[in-house]
């Protein structure tokens, strides 16, 4: 629609709403006593910090994989871990391993937003990461346990965003750590009995999104909306690190 600047404006009294769009738009301006501003209506939204998390075995890598190749200015906070790689595992990719001296010498040096020790390894998420992918305007994904998820909702409070991931069951759930083939019978029990507790916390979050058997693109598309819901709040999150 071709609008003239208030400037170029001449005409007072208001003229029927059949008059030429570029005097009516004038004469509106003018009766109002401003010009009709061309500002964003909606302020720029603030980068967000989405916390993922969710049982061990429920597809938490997955669908972070998968979000991030359909989704442009997401910032995957890779972890540091003491735990051994397991085979596929790409150093600085899927974890930064390093060994527990050099994790602890992190933890000295409060460079760590927060850590943990799971399941006998230290797990922990670099601080200077987040803010150097905030400050580019990136949205910043950290996938925790439930443990750790506790700990950065005491540390962020509502500045972040809380997604819990669950299976559509727990015999689903059970399926699926089963089926990845990463875990001895011991582990898995541990793992089982303690999803078991997990689930509990669902309370704790602000999200829960399924992840049923055969449905990642659903769970990644649920993940999206959170995201765009997000951006649409009118009182932003404001995360600072
Ligand atoms: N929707 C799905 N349908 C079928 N299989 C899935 C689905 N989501 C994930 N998986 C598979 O389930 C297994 C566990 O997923 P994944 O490793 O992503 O879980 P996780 O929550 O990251 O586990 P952990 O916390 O133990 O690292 C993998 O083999 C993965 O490919």
């Amino acid at each position: 629609m071709a609008t003239t600047s208030s400037s170029e404006c001449k005409i007072v009294p208001l003229p029927p709403v059949t008059t030429d769009r570029a005097e009516l738009f004038c004469a509106l301006e003018t009766a109002l006593g401003s010009p009709f501003s061309t500002n964003p209506t909606s302020p720029p939204s603030k980068p967000l910090i989405i916390v993922i998390s969710g049982p061990s075995g429920v597809g938490k890598d997955a669908v972070i994989k998968r979000l991030r190749e359909v989704r442009k200015g997401i910032h995957f906070v890779v972890t540091a871990t003491s735990r051994a790689k397991r085979d596929g595992e790409v150093d600085g990719v899927d974890y930064y391993f390093v060994t527990k001296d050099k994790f602890l010498s992190m933890v000295e040096r409060n460079d760590l937003l927060e850590y943990a020790m799971v399941y006998g390894d230290y797990k922990g998420i670099p601080k200077q990461q987040i803010r150097e992918f905030m400050a580019k305007g990136f949205d910043i994904i950290l996938r925790v346990d439930i443990q750790g998820a506790a700990t950065l909702r005491s540390i962020l409070g509502n500045s972040a965003v809380f997604i819990f991931l669950v299976a559509e069951s727990e015999s689903a759930l059970v399926q699926r750590l089963v089926g990845r083939k990463t875990e001895t019978t011991d582990t898995l029990l541990v793992r089982i009995a303690t999803a078991r507790e997990e689930v509990k916390h669902v309370r704790d979050f602000d999200y829960v999104v399924v992840n049923a058997e055969g449905k990642l693109e659903n769970a990644v598309k649920l993940v999206e909306s959170i995201i765009d819901a997000e951006k649409a709040r009118v009182r932003q999150r404001n995360a600072v690190i």
